[in-house]
């Protein structure tokens, strides 16, 4: 199914082919920092990454993702909300056409321009497609991005747009560490959720940082250069590949913080 993020393909249409769509534990969500109860229980992210285990860098169609060798313990996330351990599977972003929209979890009402997702998958499953249909199966860790100073570990990542611009190409990325895209803090708010994209999954323990990092307009409109088209396809720019907030439920989120 050829889902996307128009209007005739887009999340309002996703329920037709995906129905987990309407289901209880759908993501993202609008965080409300009030609402969030500080959890003292929480341990603290333990992220482990590995910079030789960064592989290459892809256009799926729907955004671009860095992807990582996970044939070991070599890129972790262990401790905070999670028992045991999960391995490093991928990283990569949602974003808005302009400054004002392009996160997916918003943090009462607001949205920031651009969200990265960091996913990780539980080693108790013998890969990640196999632990993507189990309901612990999977941890994404979510870093806001805000309009600010120009980022230069970001811009190591940008600098690689001009190889995959259209949907399906593919090139090398070797010795990124994803840990310089982290915030200072670590302080997060988590909750059990989905993927945001189809099949929608719930399988995510979310771990969303309450601190975003900074990226610069002139960065933001280099995200906006890519393509949602194949060569030779209608030009059809990559942007607005987020999905709006969905209902609790009823859904607890903790905080790490006080
Ligand atoms: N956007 S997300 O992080 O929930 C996500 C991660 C993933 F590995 C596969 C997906 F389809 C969606
Ligand atoms: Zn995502």
């Amino acid at each position: 199914m050829s889902w996307r993020y128009a209007d005739n393909n887009g999340p309002a249409k996703w329920v037709e082919n995906f129905p987990i769509a309407d289901g209880p534990r759908q993501s993202p969500i609008d965080i409300v920092p009030g609402e969030a109860s500080y959890d003292a229980g929480l341990k603290p992210l333990s992220l482990k990454y590995d910079p030789s285990t960064c592989l290459d860098i892809l256009n799926n169609g729907h955004s671009f993702q860095v992807t990582f060798v996970d044939d070991g313990d070599n890129s972790t996330l262990t401790n905070g909300p999670i028992s045991g351990t999960y391995r490093l599977k991928q990283f990569h972003f949602h974003w808005g056409g302009s400054d004002d929209r392009g996160s997916e979890h918003t943090v009462a009402g607001t949205k920031y321009p651009a969200e990265l997702h960091l996913v990780h998958w539980n080693t108790k499953y013998p890969n990640f497609g196999d632990a993507a249909s189990k309901s612990d199966g999977l941890a994404v860790v979510g870093v806001f991005l805000k309009i600010g100073a120009d980022n230069p570990n970001l811009q190591k990542v940008l600098d690689a747009f001009d190889s995959i611009k259209a949907k399906g190409k593919q090139t090398t990325f070797p010795n990124f560490d994803p840990t310089s895209l982290l915030p200072g803090s670590l302080d997060y708010w988590t909750y059990d959720g989905s993927l945001t994209t189809p099949p929608l999954l719930e399988s995510v323990t979310w771990i969303v940082c309450k601190e975003p990092i900074s990226v610069s307009p002139a960065q933001m409109a280099k995200f906006r250069s890519l393509l949602f088209s194949a060569e030779g396809e209608p030009e059809c720019c990559m942007v607005d590949n987020y999905r709006p907030p969905q209902p609790l439920k009823g859904r607890p989120v903790r905080a790490s913080f006080k």
